[in-house]
């Protein structure tokens, strides 16, 4: 049973920072929570992946992709692993694919649209940075809250 997001803002008011980007929900579980972690990439997965591949303990991945729609980070595959590894879920600021697996794929999936064509494999990028998205800071270890009112995140 998960925190319901307009409560905790009734709760804690200006003192939970609260996402006003409008992401959509992809992933076959609608509530999530958990203490994040970060990556930053651009049209690349290698990294988010290697994440991905640790236990979640619960955790929640975001990943600040640079908005771009071009590439997908992540798909079935990906999203699979890190169900199986125990990750709550991973937002994701840029495009996933495989759309209708994911749906039917048990973690929490934020995303800002899908694109069919896939990302470069390099390994650039950073993790366990501090992410700042539409105002939000996203601190590693900081604990998001999200259902379908949107994304809390603790200061
Ligand atoms: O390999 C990729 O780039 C991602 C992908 O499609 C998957 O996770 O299934």
């Amino acid at each position: 049973m998960t925190v319901k997001t307009a409560d905790l803002y009734d709760d804690l008011g200006e003192d939970i920072q609260s996402l006003s980007l409008q992401m959509q929900n992809l992933g076959g579980i609608e509530a999530f929570e958990g203490p994040l972690r970060t990556v930053r990439c651009f049209e690349d997965n290698a990294l988010l992946k290697s994440v991905l591949s640790e236990p979640g303990e619960g955790q929640v991945l975001v990943v600040d992709a640079g908005h771009s729609l071009k590439r997908a980070v992540m798909g079935d595959m990906i999203a699979e692993l890190a169900r199986g590894n125990g990750w709550a879920g991973v937002v994701i600021f840029g495009a996933i694919r495989d759309r209708e697996e994911i749906a039917r794929t048990a973690i929490g999936v934020k995303a800002l649209g899908s694109n069919p064509r896939k990302s470069t494999k390099t390994g650039e990028g950073e993790r366990d940075v501090t992410l700042t998205v539409d105002d939000v800071v996203f601190a590693p270890g900081k604990r998001l809250y999200s259902d379908a009112d949107g994304i809390l995140v603790e200061r």
